[in-house]
């Protein structure tokens, strides 16, 4: 017998089963059999992988979800194959596990499922949506993984507790041992609403490049100097954040935009914040309307000290910062920072990324792949 190579196997998958891809996702991605979620402490592979793929969809939706958490969830048969991956898009639209479920119902295969990974505790109250728990009960899921217990201090009784109360085989990853990495990600994805939940107040990115000498003004007549692929990361960057934090002093010399155009936008996402530092307050008029135009709800702020506490009751979980040094200067000085990436243009045309973390180990910047292993 010839077997068909995996290309031409996934053709034939894909042609089998309609055009939207998902089988091919779940044959390219089937595990080798032997899987046993309930075989012991240890994290089988199938569930890393499937912690991996919760992981991404969840990152696709970053920077739309706020004041929700970015979450993924894949639901797994017997063997550990991957039957959905489901994720959180909006702030009152269906969680992931409810996605997933839904995937797997639309295609035949919930009577398959038998583990959960998630990578936020499920939620076990009725919000917008019902509980999350609850939903996962009423399927044949017996092992739910957890990527990160849920920071909601609003949030009465855990769904982890709740499911183990039902006879759910409940793992929450450790940070520790083998488990380590993975859930380090899964910080990273949670990092701005675990901080939003603990303060009210967003996570804030400070971009800032630099060029050789270590200068962090643009050449006359220009508004940047990194390379395009730094650029498309910027813009990547602000379609992941819920606001910009620019000052006055950066729209007179440069007129930004300021707004997602080098990579496509969530679409139909809420406006974004663009929050304006200046100590006059007088900002141009026209600058306001044309922001306004663009899509951005802005918001002049004259005691920079004020800035996260109006930028938390907007609802943002995660701004970064696009100033000049003297704005950047004061960040630094008054510590209004969690993470800081700086991207300096070499003369050979490349550039280098350093990352700073105030506090703690966690950053959403390694959400990014050119990030991932920067060190600091
Ligand atoms: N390389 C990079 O990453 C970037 C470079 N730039 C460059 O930086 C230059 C502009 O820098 P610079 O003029 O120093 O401007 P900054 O962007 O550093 O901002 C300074 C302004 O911030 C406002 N401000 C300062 N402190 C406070 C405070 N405590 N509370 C509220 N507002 C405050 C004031 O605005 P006001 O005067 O209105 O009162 C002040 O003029 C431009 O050349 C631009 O191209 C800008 C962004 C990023
Ligand atoms: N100079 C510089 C940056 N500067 C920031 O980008 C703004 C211009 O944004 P826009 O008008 O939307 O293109 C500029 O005013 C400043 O805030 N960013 C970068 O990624 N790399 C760069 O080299």
């Amino acid at each position: 017998m010839v077997l068909p190579s995996i290309r031409e196997g996934r053709q034939m998958v894909l042609r089998a089963l309609g055009p939207s891809g998902w089988m091919e996702y779940c044959v390219l991605d089937a595990l080798p059999q032997g899987f046993t979620p309930h075989s012991g402490p240890d994290m089988p592979a199938a569930v890393a992988h499937a912690f991996r793929a919760a992981v991404d969809e969840a990152a696709r939706h970053v920077g739309a979800t706020a004041p929700n958490p970015p979450v993924g969830c894949a639901l797994l048969d017997d063997a550990g194959t991957i039957l959905a991956v489901g994720g959180h898009h909006r702030a009152g639209t269906p969680h992931a596990e409810i996605q997933a479920i839904n995937l797997c119902r639309e295609r035949g295969l919930l009577d398959r499922t038998r583990t959960a990974v998630v990578t936020l505790e499920p939620c076990n109250h009725t919000g917008r949506t019902g509980p999350c728990s609850q939903a996962l009960l009423a399927t044949p899921v017996r092992d739910v993984w957890i990527g990160v217990r849920d920071p909601n201090p609003h949030v009465e009784g855990g769904g982890a507790d709740y499911l183990r109360q039902h006879d759910r085989q409940v793992h929450v990853l450790r940070s520790t041992g083998p488990q380590a990495e993975i859930q380090a990600i899964c910080r990273s994805l949670l990092a701005p609403f675990a901080h939003f939940m603990r303060t009210g107040q967003p996570w804030i990115t400070v971009k800032q490049a630099l060029d050789a000498t270590g200068s962090m003004l643009p050449p006359a007549g220009r508004t940047t100097f990194t390379s395009a692929a730094s650029l498309d990361l910027a813009h990547r960057l602000r379609r992941a954040t819920d606001a910009v934090i620019t000052t006055g002093g950066t729209i007179r010399a440069d007129n930004p935009g300021l707004n997602v155009r080098r990579v496509a936008d969530h679409p139909d996402r809420a406006p974004r914040v663009l929050a304006i530092c200046t100590r006059t307050g007088e900002v141009d008029e026209a600058y306001l309307q044309a922001a306004r135009v663009r899509g951005f709800a802005v918001q002049v702020c004259t005691d920079i000290a004020a800035l996260p506490d109006m930028l938390g009751m907007a609802g943002v979980t995660w701004a970064m910062v696009e100033a000049g040094p003297r704005l950047l200067a004061e960040i630094e000085a008054r510590d209004l920072w969690h993470d800081w990436l700086a991207i300096t243009a070499c003369t050979d045309g490349t550039d280098q990324y350093s990352i700073r973390i105030r506090e703690g180990d966690v950053t959403p910047l390694r959400l990014f792949p050119e990030l991932a292993a920067v060190k600091e």
